[in-house]
């Protein structure tokens, strides 16, 4: 059975998921008070990506409770939904959509193109999946994501016996010719720009004629919790992935098992909002904590208190408490880079200088990160210098501004983090936070908003 006919979803719980780079301006929202809040987050885009990759090559259907729907993950929906994948919405809905059925072809079929818009997790999950499907694939991708790195990949497959054809480029857009097998077989690569090459390979290695045996060679591995993530989203459906060495990582051929799972919040998304606790003085809580998880968010838990914040875990509920104060920090994030916008931004209203190191990678995110905070946070008046692999950034009196977003959510959350703080900060473009959160500047005002009393750290 095929199931072509996936359609854009109709809901849309606070805004259009697929709504184009706005021109407006955004007047950030300023506190007036310390922030008291209680807030809940929409499903983790890393888990939700990953267990529809995996739920597509699984032995059986899937269910996916509490997914993310977002533009990145209504890209892997439709990317997966072309290649002949069946995504039912269910009708049990949580309060940021309906769950997903996932069935998987009897066999997945090409003949079509795949736009992976901005998300890098669908540009580097879905080749390998193309890759195993009868018949051609283009895969493209937004302007302004086609030049992420993606030569890793395309020397992986051709390594691993696919058809690619690249017109040389190494990059976006390219046509996979797949013959609905893939040989599979020992290859190095270097995932020093992203470890999603790592983690794209891993999840389909198990129906690889002769599985995969990957070795990273280059001068960094960053993110090692998202290659975490993607080994215990395999172990989860009884799939080994066997380490015999850092930068090595081995599967054997075999089925990818079903599995019905809840997603979890996503606790990267969770940064601006704790952030803001820390901002204001106040005090941010996040239900649906998990106890154990590879999100990388987790590690705002550490990261927070190094700021002056006190944080406690009471069962799944995370509490951050501003004490008034915002100490600078030395930060390495090399495993946690898309931690960074956020974290940049609250080391912009630190009083003590601080330095995050590790994440020269970022430069190939949704943009160059390093250059687009230095420009924007200097734009307001900060003093904010980019280091060979980071960030310096010096305590300075912030004012108002426009805000520029470089259509990627994590800069559009960091300038609405300022702005909680800095009167007059306008950020162009909060639409951006479509890609991940498109509640975002709901969940924000809210927030915001409850914040009955008190007075702010001066
Ligand atoms: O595998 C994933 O889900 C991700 C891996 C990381 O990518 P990089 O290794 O390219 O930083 C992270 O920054 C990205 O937001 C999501
Ligand atoms: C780097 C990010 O996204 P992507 O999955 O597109 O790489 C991010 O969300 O911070």
């Amino acid at each position: 059975m095929q199931f072509r006919t996936y359609s854009a979803p109709e809901f849309e719980p606070y805004g259009d998921s697929r709504q184009p780079e706005t021109n407006e301006l955004w007047a950030a929202p300023v506190a007036q008070t310390p922030i008291d809040a209680d807030v809940a987050l929409p499903g983790s885009k890393s888990q939700t990506n990953r267990e529809l990759v995996l739920s597509a090559l699984a032995d059986g259907p899937s269910l996916l409770t509490a997914p993310l729907h977002s533009q990145d993950s209504d890209r892997m929906v439709e990317a997966l939904a072309g290649l002949g994948t069946g995504v039912e919405r269910m009708p049990e809905e949580g309060p940021f959509g309906p769950d997903l059925r996932i069935t998987p072809a009897s066999e997945l079929t090409g003949s079509t193109t795949i736009d992976a818009g901005q998300a890098g997790t669908v540009m580097r999950f879905v080749p390998p999946v193309a890759a195993l499907a009868l018949g051609p694939v283009t895969i493209d991708a937004d302007d302004s994501a086609r030049g992420r790195p993606m030569h890793a990949m395309v020397d992986a497959l051709r390594a691993l016996g696919v058809d690619l054809a690249d017109e040389g480029r190494g990059a976006l857009p390219f046509t996979i010719h797949g013959t609905g097998r893939v040989a599979g077989g020992e290859i190095t690569i270097d995932a020093s720009s992203s470890s999603q090459f790592v983690s794209g390979l891993l999840l389909s290695a198990p129906r690889f004629e002769n599985g995969l045996v990957l070795h990273h060679a280059g001068e960094r591995l960053p993110s090692l919790p998202h290659i975490e993530m993607t080994i215990a989203a395999l172990a989860a459906r009884g799939v080994t992935v066997e380490t015999p060495e850092l930068g090595t990582w081995v599967v054997a051929p075999q089925a990818i098992g079903a599995r019905d799972l809840a997603i979890e919040p996503d606790l990267s998304n969770a940064a601006p909002f704790l952030a803001a606790a820390v901002a204001t003085g106040g005090r941010v809580t996040i239900g649906n904590w998990p106890a154990e998880t590879t999100q990388v968010g987790a590690d705002l838990a550490t990261y927070l208190p190094l700021f002056g914040a006190e944080v406690t875990l009471d069962g799944d509920r995370l509490t951050v408490r501003g004490t008034g104060r915002i100490t600078g920090v030395d930060l390495d994030l090399s495993t946690g880079g898309e931690l960074a916008p956020a974290l940049a931004a609250l080391a912009a209203l630190a009083d003590t200088p601080s330095e995050l190191t590790g994440i020269g990678h970022i430069r190939h995110h949704e943009t160059d990160r390093l250059a687009a905070l230095v420009a924007e946070i200097n734009g307001l008046g900060g003093h904010a210098i980019e280091l060979a692999d980071g960030l310096r950034i010096e305590p300075a009196e912030l004012h108002g501004g426009v805000w520029k977003s470089y259509k990627d959510h994590r800069m559009s959350t960091a300038g609405a983090l300022i702005g909680l703080r800095v009167p007059g900060v306008e950020v162009h473009d909060i639409g951006a936070t479509a890609k991940t959160l498109p509640q975002f500047p709901e969940l924000w005002r809210r927030m915001v908003a409850a914040a009955p009393h008190g007075v702010l750290p001066a």
